[in-house]
């Protein structure tokens, strides 16, 4: 579904690269963790998914193509299969919860039928039923996420691109999202999440990709993060995938996030 082959990004001459001859292939359905300190490149790597950034050399493959080489006409087309969500939600504040997806639709001349069905089912999926109504500054962080998550997965995109969703959320409402995130990927959406949150990371045990300026040092399936660890840890570096470890805490390999999260909350009080 996506392919980096021997990828770097240099922004300015000169500058270490913000990415640095990365290859990795995620497969159609996956969901995978990109994780790594501030300023690893997780977000470049997004951005040149979307296209929204090229690469200065090597290639990208998305749904089978090769994107560093679409013509720009095209990129609109490309975008149409990907669904993105940030930490800050970037939803329009003067429109309603339900005029924000139904906005997604809009843009891409979707008929109003299509949008009077799909925009209340997305909205039911993301717990938000009975919420059409409300203004994002009505809303809690929380659940102005789940509108930017309704918003992205409105058009079904074949791929979601999250880019610290849960950056400006607590932990039980974070616990929340990646339920969410988690039962979008079951549907058969490919889920590609840049964070710098271990906890989150080693509760879901999904595959992950870590980078250090720019470099993927690991690769595993079922993957933990350890934020703290260094390029002199020996396990850093190794490619562990497929395969990986075993345990974190208590938590046994291959658990459900129900399992894992049975005693989250699913959506959170508080909203205004
Ligand atoms: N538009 C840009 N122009 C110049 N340099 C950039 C640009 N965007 C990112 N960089 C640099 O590229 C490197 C990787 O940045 P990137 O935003 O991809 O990292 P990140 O892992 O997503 O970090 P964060 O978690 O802070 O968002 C950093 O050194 C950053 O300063």
């Amino acid at each position: 579904m996506i392919r980096f082959d021997r990828v770097s990004k240099v922004y300015k001459r000169g500058a270490r690269p913000a990415l640095d001859r990365v290859s990795l292939e995620i497969e159609r359905e996956e969901f995978v963790f990109l994780v790594g300190a501030s300023g690893s490149g997780k977000s470049t790597f997004l951005r040149l998914v979307m296209r929204e950034e090229q690469a200065t050399s090597g290639r990208v493959y998305v749904a089978g193509r090769e994107i560093t080489a679409l013509s720009q006409w095209k990129v609109p087309g490309l975008r149409r299969r990907i669904g993105v969500v940030f930490q800050d939600f970037r939803l329009l504040p003067g429109k309603t919860v339900f005029e924000n997806v139904a906005f997604a639709q809009q843009v891409i001349g979707r008929p109003r039928h299509t949008i009077a069905r799909d925009v209340p089912e997305t909205l039911e999926l993301v717990k938000l039923s009975g919420k059409e109504k409300r203004l994002p500054h009505e809303l809690s962080g929380g659940e102005q996420q789940r509108v930017a998550i309704a918003r992205a997965i409105v058009n079904r995109p074949a791929i979601l691109l999250a880019d610290e969703p849960t950056g400006n959320l607590d932990p039980s409402t974070s616990a929340g999202i990646m339920q969410l995130l988690d039962r979008i990927n079951r549907t058969g959406t490919t889920v590609v999440m840049a964070t710098h949150d271990e906890n989150i990371v080693n509760q879901m045990r999904k595959r992950v990709i870590q980078l250090i300026d720019g470099e993927v040092v690991r690769d595993q399936e079922y993957g933990t993060y350890d934020s703290a660890e260094g390029l002199d840890d020996p396990d850093v570096g190794g490619r562990a995938r497929p395969g990986g470890a075993g345990r974190v805490g208590s938590i046994p390999a291959g658990a459900t996030l129900a399992e894992t999260m049975e005693h989250t909350p699913e959506t959170e009080g508080g909203a205004a």
